[in-house]
């Protein structure tokens, strides 16, 4: 009964209705100020997406948002939200369909990676990540549900968890424990939320050349006493492409998730990492 609701669900009327009607389709990206955000948000553009550049930062999501509209006028619009307030991710949302007329893929892409020694993790630390990381996606998910609901159809979120979501990177016990818990929620929301037609799946990146990437290299660096060059090699020895990762490749796995192309998947990850982790 309940796998009947479920397959029912991810092949529901108003689901395939959404994506066979080319009607448009408007993305919600957070943490799309810089990096790997921004590069969904141009990238899902080219695909003919709306995309709502939502960051913390507001001065680097207008930016964004001011390039994309310059190519492509009134495809961008920017929002100022703290992903870790569950109300001002609902504020957001509601902008977005305001604005947009509508809402059809939530991508729930920011997040802070602070990197320690086990024996350095403190509270403040912890609870940090985990509002930010693990609440957020959780906010984005309910406040996206709603917003489908309302709306009367089906939808996508896709999750950020990353290759250290998947098999633990020394120093990263408190990022990698929430990139492991978005792969859960990932799985849990997408068995829950079949059944109205939304489908949810993470993309896990391997070591992507971002300012967050950047940070983590200079901290484990720093703790070693070594160069910053050292600090990345440490992540990047044992990719089999033998590169590290552009934003760009990133957002190709999230244009797939966010398409017509992934309407049979729901639950899973996409590893986007170059060949790092195999599982
Ligand atoms: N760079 C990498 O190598 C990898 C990144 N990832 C994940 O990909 C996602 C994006 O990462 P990057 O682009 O590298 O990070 P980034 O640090 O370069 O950019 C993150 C963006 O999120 C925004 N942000 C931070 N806290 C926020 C909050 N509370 N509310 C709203 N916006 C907030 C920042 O202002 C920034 O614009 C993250 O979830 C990260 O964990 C996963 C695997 C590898
Ligand atoms: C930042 C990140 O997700 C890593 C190192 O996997």
């Amino acid at each position: 009964m309940k796998l009947k609701a479920y397959n029912d669900g991810v092949a529901s009327k108003t689901a395939q209705k959404k994506w066979s009607e080319n009607m448009t389709e408007v993305a919600f990206i957070t943490g799309a100020g810089q990096g790997i955000g921004e590069a969904i948000a141009k990238r899902l553009v080219q695909d003919d997406f709306k995309v709502e550049i939502a960051d913390l930062n507001l001065d680097t999501a207008q930016k964004v948002a001011d390039e994309i509209n310059h190519q492509k006028p009134d495809t961008a619009f920017a929002v100022e939200v703290n992903v870790a307030k569950r109300d001002q991710v609902f504020d957001a949302i509601e902008k977005t369909v305001a604005h947009f007329g509508d809402l059809t893929v939530l991508i729930n892409n920011a997040g802070v990676a602070p990197s320690q020694p086990i024996l350095d993790v403190d509270e403040k630390t912890l609870e940090l990540a985990d509002k930010i990381n693990i609440n957020g996606t959780v906010w984005g998910i309910q406040a996206a549900t709603e917003a489908f609901k309302k709306l009367g159809h089906g939808g996508k979120i896709i999750n950020a968890s990353s290759q250290a979501g998947i098999e633990g990177n020394p120093n990263l016990t408190v990022y990698g424990s929430t990139k492991f818990a978005i792969r859960g929620i990932t799985q849990t929301t997408a068995k829950e939320l079949a059944p109205l037609g939304i489908t949810v799946n993470a993309f896990a990146p391997g070591i992507v050349k971002t300012p967050m990437m950047m940070g983590i290299a200079h901290d484990v660096a720093q703790e070693a006493g070594e160069s910053d060059e050292w600090g990345l090699k440490q992540f990047s020895d044992g990719i089999a492409l033998g590169r590290l990762s552009e934003p760009e490749d990133v957002a190709a796995g999230v244009a797939f998730l966010a398409g017509p192309d992934s309407n049979y998947m729901t639950g899973q990850t996409l590893v986007v990492d170059g060949g790092m982790v195999f599982h």
